[in-house]
């Protein structure tokens, strides 16, 4: 199967080549040009499944072949074998129809592992079967770093550059990605935010010369292989709660919107959902959308979940060229109108399209806090403030509709952020023991300006430097 760029102006590509080109050549986001779709009966198959073999079902169905059966299903057995939990992504009941999906069992404590470990896998897969290498450039606010960097360490193809908002991540979140000895590994702090780091990215990849000289990569969900391997857990969660004969509804703390797409996509793929809430913390640009129609920059503040501290939401792009029925040319005039004035204003028709499946709650910094409190006391169960944004979100949900299981996504380990985790509950998680020593290992990064001249010579350097050791 093809996939085709939301923007309408780039080679449609397979599976493969989409997984290596990461960002389409005309700035847009690589979707299939078809939603595959399971039957009833194959979704109730799932039930009792592992999740490697339902893994091997829905990525399987996403790749359409383009990957070898016995190869893919060799790899996913081998990225979840690193998940410290038998399930991978357990379900663990926290109230009256309400469950979190931890997503967080795999080796750098957050969700981002679920696809980051297959992705690794896969792109080194198809770099050997064609000779090549590439260069990886990703952006983060805290947790693709440290995921990525844990999954392409010491790969012999693949050099990878992690960018990341300096003062911005948890002490956690930078160790995680300053303290792994690999020579192909890069950790970058630039003096900016998030959303500085994901527009050099994108910028990197729309400087065509630079893009084809270093062999240009991505690992942030702007790669459509980041979203299929993350449709997964949708599929594995609600067939054990009933579906497809009970609809669940999620709640899903949100800042690139690549997790809760995700669910979007299960959805189209015939998973039976209610409800997708979109949880944002006070960066609530996507609470502000979906309530008025109006998508509006208005600054980033730093909170105490700062994974979701976003304001450009790369792939709710990819949302609104299904709700605009898949015309690039429409997309393109939003995110030129972004990039022009800092906003754009989607019409009544599509804007009803999106309300028709989601919700969105933008959750503060006090309501973050007391969820965790009073989850801590209610349940015992201790939230991440992610985790928690999702959950306070999800009470909304419940208070609507009570009668529908709603799942939340529990997307990072709270010891990942112990200090917010601690002033709201008391409690200092500890981290699991082969993160314990994470406090004594060295650092090595490096400060950049926020400016693409000084990237683009930092990666073509460093990048060079590694393959003529390698050649
Ligand atoms: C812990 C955590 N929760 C939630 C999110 C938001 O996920 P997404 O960017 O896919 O919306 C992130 C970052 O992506 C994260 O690291
Ligand atoms: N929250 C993310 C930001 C990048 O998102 P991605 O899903 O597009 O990689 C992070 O923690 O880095």
């Amino acid at each position: 199967m093809l996939h085709v760029s939301t923007r309408g102006e780039a080679p449609a590509l397979s599976f493969s080549d989409a997984l290596l080109a990461g960002l389409a050549r005309d700035g847009g986001l690589y979707v299939p040009k078809a939603w595959p779709t399971l039957t009833a009966g194959e979704i109730a198959g799932f039930s009792g499944r592992s999740y490697a073999d339902v893994a091997e079902r829905i990525v399987g169905a996403l790749a359409d072949g383009d990957v070898e059966g016995s190869a893919l299903s060799a790899m996913i057995a081998e990225a979840y074998a690193t998940f410290r939990h038998p399930a991978v992504c357990p379900l663990n009941q926290i109230g009256d129809n309400l469950f979190v999906l931890e997503l967080f069992h795999g080796p750098t404590l957050a969700f981002k592992d679920v696809a980051m470990q297959l992705l690794g896998r896969l792109m080194d897969h198809v770099l050997k079967l064609r000779g090549e290498r590439a260069t990886i450039v990703g952006a983060t606010s805290g947790d693709t770093g440290g995921a990525a960097i844990d999954a392409f360490k010491g790969l012999e193809r693949v050099d990878v550059f992690i960018l990341y908002p300096q003062g911005r991540v948890s002490d956690v979140q930078r160790r995680q990605m300053t303290t792994v000895e690999a020579d192909n590994v890069h950790a970058v702090a630039v003096e900016g935010t998030f959303d500085d780091c994901q527009n050099l990215v994108k910028a990197l990849f729309n400087h065509h010369a630079f893009r084809d000289e270093i062999g240009l990569s991505g690992v942030n969900s702007i790669n459509w292989a980041r979203i299929a391997a993350q449709v997964v857990y949708y599929f594995t969660s609600a067939v054990s709660l009933g579906a497809p004969g009970r609809k669940v509804s999620f709640a899903v703390p949100t800042g690139n919107f690549g997790d809760v797409l995700a669910g979007y996509v299960a959805k189209r793929m015939g998973l039976p959902v209610e409800r997708l809430l979109i949880g944002t913390n006070s960066n609530d640009i996507l609470a502000r959308t979906l309530a008025t129609g109006a998508y509006e920059m208005k600054g980033v503040h730093a909170t105490t979940s700062p994974s979701m501290d976003i304001q450009i939401s790369s792939n709710f792009e990819r949302l609104l060229f299904e709700v605009h029925g898949r015309d690039g040319a429409a997309v393109r005039r939003l995110m030129q109108s972004l990039q022009q004035s800092g906003r754009f204003e989607i019409a009544a028709e599509p804007l009803s399209a999106i309300r028709a499946e989601f919700d969105a709650t933008g959750i503060d910094e006090a309501a973050t806090s007391a969820e965790i409190g009073r989850t801590w006391r209610e349940a015992g169960y201790l939230l991440d403030p992610h985790t928690a944004v999702g959950v306070a979100a999800a009470r909304g949900g419940l208070a609507r509709d009570p009668a529908t299981p709603m799942i939340v996504l529990g997307t990072a380990h709270p010891a990942k952020f112990p200090a917010a985790v601690k002033a709201a509950s008391g409690v200092t998680p500890s981290l699991p023991a082969h993160l314990g020593d994470l406090v004594e290992r060295e650092e090595r990064f490096t400060l950049l300006p926020n400016d693409q001249g000084a990237v683009e010579a930092f990666v073509r350097a460093k990048a060079r430097a590694v393959r003529s050791a390698a050649a």
